[in-house]
């Protein structure tokens, strides 16, 4: 456990995820800094070239940690940057889902939240390639992943318009083919959506992965196999009564690495943003490659 004072701090701020208004952060950024004498710099997202230029800083400037401000896109940017090094990542969710703050229990009330600055502990997780590039949460190929790619094209953001696009979108869905071999098991067939789960539960709290561990070396595929229209419900029921492992409908891979073939060449995501990736996909775990703060345990506070 680390719980080394940070005196020198990155805040990567998303300017426009989540649909939230963050005009009054950078004050309250400065005042409690100013509190806790901590010098900081912030780097504002643009959308272009984001984690290039959050690199380079990170190269010309030495900070004792990097804070992402935004959701689970903006965490993985700035993950990307300090995977591998000893700079860990702090989370302020202020996004449309936060799904990887949720799993580690950071608090999604902003204040609290920056509280963390002054009292953590910095712990290892694990992260996950697909081709190269890294994942941190969860990934998907099928239908969560159209209804993020319709979602990051929409013009509204937030919780709402994403549940929305789910019900518009699932009578006429049609599950594709996919290809999965791995270091424990394989599985060909048809998949309502095949999840690459470093962590446990989207954004929307549905846990898709409700046994996975984020430090345990290994990465879970989680399989929602083809079933009549009439059980979503009871599928949906389940995902967000942690209990989906239970149903006659999934199936899940724990392993260490995966070729999945996208047959059909259904669309995907890597943490919420949608990505091309081609027939073939290569996944691995990068054990315990990120380290990230988190809340004191109770037994601590
Ligand atoms: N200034 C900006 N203008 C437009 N888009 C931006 C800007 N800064 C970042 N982006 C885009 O924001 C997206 C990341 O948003 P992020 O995932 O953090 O929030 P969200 O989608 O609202 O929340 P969540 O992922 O938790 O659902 C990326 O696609 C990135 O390119």
């Amino acid at each position: 456990m680390d719980t080394t004072r940070h005196t020198k701090l990155l805040f990567v701020l998303n300017p426009i995820s989540g649909d939230v208004e963050k005009d009054d952060l950078e004050e309250e950024i400065a005042s409690l800094c100013g509190e806790l004498k901590i010098k900081y710099d912030i780097y504002k997202t643009t959308g272009e070239e984001d984690e290039k230029k959050v690199k380079q800083q990170l190269e010309e400037k030495k900070y004792d940690a990097v804070y992402a401000i935004g959701g689970d896109g903006t965490v993985n940017m700035v993950a990307a940057a300090l995977i591998d090094t000893s700079t860990p990542l702090g989370i302020i969710p202020l996004g449309s889902g936060n799904g990887l703050s949720k799993d580690l229990n950071i608090p999604q009330d902003t204040e609290e939240a920056f509280e963390l600055i002054g009292r953590h502990i910095v712990r290892n997780i694990d992260t996950i390639t697909l081709n190269g590039q890294p994942s941190i949460h969860l990934c998907d190929f099928g239908f969560n992943a159209l209804v993020v790619k319709l979602f990051s094209e929409g013009e509204t953001r937030g919780p709402g318009s994403y549940a929305w696009i789910a019900m518009q979108e699932y009578l006429s869905y049609e599950p594709k083919r996919y290809k999965i071999e791995t270091d424990t098991e394989n599985f060909e067939g048809e998949a309502f959506m095949v999840t690459v789960a470093n962590a446990n539960a989207f954004g929307s709290n549905a846990n898709i992965n409700p046994e996975g561990i984020l430090n345990d070396g290994k990465f879970e595929i989680c399989l929602i196999e083809p079933f009549p229209k009439a059980a979503g419900i009871g599928i949906l029921y389940k995902l967000y009564t942690d209990s989906i492992d239970s149903s006659v409908y999934t199936r899940t891979i724990s392993c260490t690495r995966a070729t999945i073939y996208n047959l059909d060449g259904e669309v995907m995501h890597i943490d919420g943003e949608p990505a091309n990736m081609g027939e073939m996909v290569e996944v691995a775990i990068k054990p315990r490659s990120l380290k990230v703060i988190l809340p004191l345990p109770e037994d601590e506070e």
